[in-house]
């Protein structure tokens, strides 16, 4: 049996919940960034939760927040785990953790073998870590970008001391072969499952499973 799970990032309408959770996703992320095209507000994020079978984790994503953020999304929404894809530091995570009591994934950004020691760094504070490819710094998205960073930076080096999951530029064509360089026992995409930015395709997202649970 495959050990590797998947997070489908960035769902707006209840058949791409649907879809996503029929496919065999561990995770749905729900994104509030008000630039993104895949943005929710916590009332939307609340009406979608009604299709998310029970065991599958509710993420909302979320940049650089404010407390006044974070507390309109809890307060509406009951998610299981908080997404911060900014440039949150060591001691805001740590923050967030205790004002929420919910478990944070962090998302490092990696474009160069340099950017890898900050996964160390929030080792030490999250609960998990989200690597994704490094936004370019012309980007509207801190995320979303449908771009890949070098998966070889990653290769040999399975094991952090917290789970993470690999995203970034991610499609059903490109997903196995980046879980055999990388080791990743996790996958993240939003972009790579998408007829058009924040339409998720069924065909698509079934696809991306399929082919990362087989490569498990
Ligand atoms: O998806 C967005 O629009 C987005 C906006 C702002 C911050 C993060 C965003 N997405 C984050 C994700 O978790 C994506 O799944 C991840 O960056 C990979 O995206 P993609 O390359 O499109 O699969």
């Amino acid at each position: 049996m495959s050990d590797v799970s998947v997070k489908i990032c960035g769902l707006t309408a209840p058949d791409h919940v649907r879809a996503a959770a029929d496919a065999g996703a561990r995770y749905l992320g729900f994104n509030f960034f008000p630039k993104s095209p895949r943005y929710v507000s916590p009332q939307q994020a609340a009406a979608l939760f009604e299709h998310v079978p029970v065991g599958v984790a509710k993420v909302a994503l979320v940049v650089n927040a404010t407390d006044e953020l974070l507390d309109s999304i809890t307060a509406v929404a009951p998610f299981d785990m908080l997404q911060l894809h900014g440039s949150e530091s060591v001691e805001r995570v740590q923050e967030i953790k205790a004002r929420y009591g919910l478990p944070v994934i962090k998302v490092v950004g990696v474009a160069d073998a340099e950017d890898l020691a900050a996964i160390d760094t929030y080792c030490d504070v999250a609960d998990q870590l989200l690597i994704d490819a490094k936004a370019p710094k012309s980007s509207v998205l801190p995320g979303g970008n449908g771009l890949a960073f070098d998966w070889r930076l990653l290769a040999g080096r399975k094991y952090w001391r917290k789970p993470w999951m690999l995203a970034g530029g991610l499609n059903p064509g490109n997903v196995a072969e980046a879980i055999r360089m990388t080791g990743a026992r996790q996958v993240d995409v939003a972009s790579g499952v998408e007829s058009a930015p924040g339409i998720k395709d069924a065909a698509m997202v079934r696809a991306f499973v399929d082919a990362a649970i087989r490569a498990g």
